[in-house]
């Protein structure tokens, strides 16, 4: 961007880097593409894995944690929940910080997840490396995901998955679905499979399907955006739930970020590709906020649910 005045998408019709917050009634910032510079860089950077260190957890956390997800638990069986996800945000203080070679650890780390830093001076300093892609979409034929289910990667992808993951995978995969299907032809639903983000592994089952003439990229993203990967099931209600009773403000995590209709007049195409903001944090002078969440549902176990959280956390903390 060539000035730091803050302005925000109309409709997803412009052309653009867009960064969105969880809460789809906020407004999403758009670096315009005229006010903006293309660098295209090739870099060589050798696998870092540091995948061992572990860190101390904080007591209190913890007993908030647990707290939040029991509630959760209560709330899902009483009312007509399926799934909530659930997500906290933890303080730690970084001295000599270094933007360059923290984005450089993420890059090495994180191979095939979208590594990215953000910066506005209005708003602040974020940096991620997200396994989760909302959409992408070359003209009209799409591509999504339906991602969740946890658990440590230990040499191997080949592993098995308990009924909880699974069904709360299961539920996503519906969800996306039943939005798409309204709006799109040819949709086509790949196996389930297991994929690797660095430290941990993922339910991951591939969706692609062709865009109706009628629907636009506001359209796509209104139908997936937040999906229960990131909210819950039914999704107003689950919503609801998490402003009113998560901690802090989730603000950008669980939002999404990413390219908007960039031309390519050799290809004669009109692409967009947005990544869900995950395993992310904001930096802020010499303090990192970093966010985790995890999916809840009827069969959750609180203890659980918080050590999800504590490996998730270790992705950012590996890197500061
Ligand atoms: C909400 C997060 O992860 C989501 C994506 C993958 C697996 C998830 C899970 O197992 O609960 C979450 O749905 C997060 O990393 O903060």
């Amino acid at each position: 961007m060539k000035n730091d005045t803050l302005l925000f998408t109309n409709d997803f019709s412009e052309s653009g880097f867009v960064f969105a917050p969880f809460d789809s009634e906020q407004k999403a910032i758009l670096f315009p593409l005229e006010n903006s510079e293309f660098i295209t860089e090739k870099l060589f950077l050798d696998a870092f894995i540091d995948q061992e260190k572990t860190f101390f957890a904080d007591e209190a956390a913890k007993e908030n944690h647990i707290k939040l997800v029991d509630k959760t638990i209560k709330e899902i069986k009483k009312n007509d929940l399926k799934k909530v996800v659930v997500s906290r945000t933890e303080q730690l203080e970084i001295t000599d910080f270094s933007l360059l070679a923290v984005y450089q650890k993420l890059l090495q780390n994180y191979t095939n997840a979208f590594v990215y830093v953000w910066f506005h001076p209005k708003v602040g300093l974020w940096l991620g490396a997200t396994p989760e892609t909302l959409l992408e979409i070359e003209n009209s034929v799409f591509t999504t995901m339906s991602l969740a289910g946890t658990q440590l990667y230990k040499d191997t992808v080949d592993v098995v998955w308990k009924s909880k993951e699974l069904n709360e995978q299961q539920l996503v995969t519906d969800f996306i679905e039943n939005q798409l299907s309204g709006i799109s032809s040819q949709l086509k639903i790949d196996k389930t499979e297991t994929a690797r983000a660095g430290s941990l592994l993922h339910l991951k089952t591939k969706v692609t399907g062709v865009l109706n003439q009628k629907s636009t990229l506001k359209t796509l993203v209104s139908a997936l955006h937040p999906t229960p990967a990131v909210c819950g099931m039914p999704r107003e209600k689950a919503k609801k739930f998490i402003l009113e009773n998560e901690y802090y403000k989730r603000s950008f995590y669980t939002g999404f970020l990413g390219e908007i209709n960039i031309k390519s007049l050799k290809f004669k195409t009109q692409s967009s590709s947005l990544f869900v903001n995950l395993r992310c944090m904001n930096i802020n002078k010499n303090n990192a906020s970093i966010f985790i969440g995890g999916g809840i549902t009827k069969d959750s176990n609180a203890a659980k649910e918080w050590e999800e959280t504590v490996s998730k956390s270790n992705v950012m903390k590996r890197v500061l």
